[in-house]
């Protein structure tokens, strides 16, 4: 799926409906199409489904799960480092406990094996050198695994769904359940990949938009989509035989279970399949509501957990600099810049309003500037953080809603132009942990400055001081002598 082609459509229907709501752009697309296509996917393209899309235009919006977890999808090229201990809880204790060091030990087949070397695995990553064992065995074992965006979780359940599946069989094997559209495609190219030397494998997407002759039974062994069109097409138009399911997948169960009537459209799913059918539920997080959701839809299942490699903030010098205005911290923030050599630095701001401005200013100044701002589609978004992570740009200016989540290792220097706080006025810890720290692995030293221009963030900083129990030392940005001793 030519994602260039994709942002492309999305800029071509902006432009010519600009006025219209993004609701009525939806309902058009709907009515257009027979068949499933990338044009037609893009016009909503960080909507979820059923939930219609009345984002309003204010910055400080509810954080939306979808488009941060395809963002990640679509910027990561590699697996996510971590060091820490996968966590095992078999729903048979005694049984032994397999995992794998290669794919060789998976007496996979061939053509899946060609795949997944095609793909460039050398190895299982590390949920996936305990997950696939299970998820392979015979008879299936049902799994709910929680690791971190990027552990391998999508890689494992393709080649599961891959190896279940009966060629030979004309008819949908297995259901896979994704949060959004988007979501269902980026898995779908997971599994065209993978599959690339298994063609007599066919796929379908169970999507709004894809709409099927009534009467029409699948052929295709795999079905991806949303749990709305997967429920319909189970039921209502009965183009799937539920009975004849081996596989239910349900990724991503956390951002599943933020969009309303997605856990009960999953629930209901899971109802019609056979009591022998294998459940494997996905998860990056895993807080009381994923688990009790997790729950519902897993019976007798076997648990694997990775934890998060935790950041800290030991290895980054930080200071603030104490200001009375916005233009005020752009002067410390071109004093900084007429000191220190700075590779590449991230600035974030409270609102798109103040990221627009810092960043026309600092264009003005003759810096090389990205902006990644809220009202980019999430194609947009990517292709800013890639230019970024490729050095071609020097400065990122964002928002925090729109940089959450988001990895740019190489980064040195992370200025707070404004404090993050939440939506209450507090300060926000954890996002000031995750802007700023760096995982044990990646402990490279960083620079954070921090910008105070009121009492309120200046009470702001000092909370989140007590809070780590680390100090924050004053820089006076008008001292040359003292900005160039902390780049030493
Ligand atoms: N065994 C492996 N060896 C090398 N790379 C891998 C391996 N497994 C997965 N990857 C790659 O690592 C990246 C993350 O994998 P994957 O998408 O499966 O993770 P995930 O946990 O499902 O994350 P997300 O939920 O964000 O998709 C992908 O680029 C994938 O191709």
């Amino acid at each position: 799926m030519a994602t260039d082609s994709w942002a492309q459509a999305v800029d071509e229907q902006e432009a010519a409906a600009e006025s219209i709501g993004s609701l009525q752009i939806k309902e058009k697309t709907e009515e257009n199409g027979t068949t499933a296509n990338a044009t037609q996917l893009s016009s909503a393209a960080a909507n979820t489904e059923g939930g219609g899309d009345n984002k309003t235009t204010d910055e400080d919006d509810s954080e939306d799960k979808a488009a941060q977890s395809l963002l990640n999808k679509l910027i990561r090229s590699n697996l996510v480092n971590n060091t820490n201990q996968v966590e095992v809880l078999q729903k048979d204790p005694n049984s032994p406990l397999y995992s794998v060091k290669s794919f060789e030990e998976l007496r996979l087949k061939p053509q899946l094996l060609q795949g997944v070397y095609g793909m460039g695995f050398n190895r299982p990553s590390k949920i996936q050198e305990t997950a696939l064992p299970m998820m392979l065995a015979e008879p299936p074992q049902n799994l709910i695994a929680q690791s971190q965006s990027g552990t391998g979780k999508t890689a494992a359940f393709v080649l599961a769904m891959l190896s279940h599946v009966d060629p030979n069989n004309k008819f949908p094997q297995c259901l896979c359940v994704s949060p959004t559209y988007e979501l269902a495609l980026q898995t779908g190219k997971v599994i065209e990949q993978m599959g690339k030397y298994y063609p007599e494998v066919k796929l379908v997407y169970a999507i709004r938009g894809n709409k099927l002759q009534r009467g029409l039974k699948l052929e295709e062994q795999i079905v991806i989509g949303t749990p709305g069109t997967m429920l319909d097409w189970c039921s209502k138009l009965r183009f799937i035989d539920p009975k004849k399911i081996k596989v239910f997948v349900l990724d991503e169960a956390d951002v599943m279970i933020a969009t309303q009537g997605h856990q009960d459209q999953s629930i209901r799913i899971q109802r019609m399949l056979p009591k022998n059918c294998q459940m494997l539920l996905f998860s990056a997080t895993f807080e009381e509501s994923v688990w009790n959701f997790a729950q519902r839809i897993v019976p007798d299942p076997n648990i694997i957990k990775l934890k998060r490699e935790e950041e800290t903030l030991d290895t980054i010098k930080q200071y603030y600099v104490l200001c009375n205005n916005k233009e005020e911290k752009f002067q410390a923030l071109c004093n900084l810049y007429g000191a220190i050599t700075i590779a590449q630095a991230m600035i974030f701001c409270h609102t798109r309003k103040t990221a627009g401005w810092l960043a026309g200013e600092l264009s003005r100044e003759g810096h090389q500037v990205a902006l990644l701002s809220g009202e980019m589609q999430v194609e947009q978004r990517a292709a800013v953080i890639e230019r970024f992570r490729d050095g071609k740009e020097k400065v990122l200016v964002t928002t925090n809603v729109c940089a959450r989540g988001i990895d740019v290792e190489q980064v040195s220097v992370v200025i707070n132009f404004d404090m993050p706080v939440d939506k209450d006025g507090n300060p926000d810890n954890e996002t000031y942990l995750h802007r700023i720290g760096r995982t044990g692995r990646f402990g490279k030293r960083g620079l954070a400055i921090n910008m105070v221009d009121s009492k309120m963030s200046m009470n702001i900083l000092n909370r989140i001081q007590e809070h780590f129990n680390k100090k924050i030392e004053k820089l006076d940005t008008d001292d040359l002598d003292e900005i160039e001793k902390i780049a030493s």
